[in-house]
């Protein structure tokens, strides 16, 4: 799905509004635009809630997962991602990897992450959903909106018109 907002744009027009997130991510999903309301987890090298909370409806709503930084696993593959696109998610960000990168970009989700690792996670389901996780100088807090494209990700407390 195209979308026809720009994050430049939107920052120009709401600066104060918005936050801008200074995290270099790449983009792996088939969806280069999305926003969205966030859900977050918070979880390290585990990513049993993610699979959990992307097999959900997801409305539209894009999850924020705040895997430390760590490179040394992935936090979603294919099959957790089509699960997502499935239910309507809108994207994930992982501030951390991801894996099975060649199949994400067929995906109609957006998918940001720090990196990419073959390496599987762990799944005793150990992390926090819906707290406040914070990155790139970025509060992202549940229920806050996300707006993300080839520039880079934009939180708002309240829903901004693009
Ligand atoms: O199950 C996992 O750990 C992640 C994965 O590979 C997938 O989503 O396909």
């Amino acid at each position: 799905m195209t979308e026809a907002y720009a994050t430049a744009d939107l920052i120009d027009a709401h600066g104060d509004a918005l936050q801008s997130c200074e995290t270099q991510f790449q983009s792996y999903g088939g969806r280069a635009t999305f926003h969205g309301p966030i859900a977050t987890i918070k979880c390290h090298e585990d990513n049993a809630l993610v699979k959990e909370q992307l097999n959900q409806p997801g409305e539209g709503w894009v999850l924020v997962v705040d895997g430390g930084g760590s490179l040394r696993t992935a936090l979603m593959g294919d099959m957790i991602a089509r699960a997502a696109a499935e239910n309507g998610w809108a994207g994930v960000v992982v501030f951390g990897a991801v894996r099975d990168t060649a199949e994400l970009a067929l995906l109609d989700l957006g998918v940001k992450a720090l990196g990419s690792n073959p390496r599987k996670s762990s799944k005793t389901g150990a992390g926090r959903l819906d707290v406040p996780v914070a990155f790139g100088n970025t509060v992202f807090s549940p229920e806050a909106w996300l707006y993300s494209d080839q520039d880079g990700i934009l939180v708002a407390e309240e829903r901004v018109e693009p």
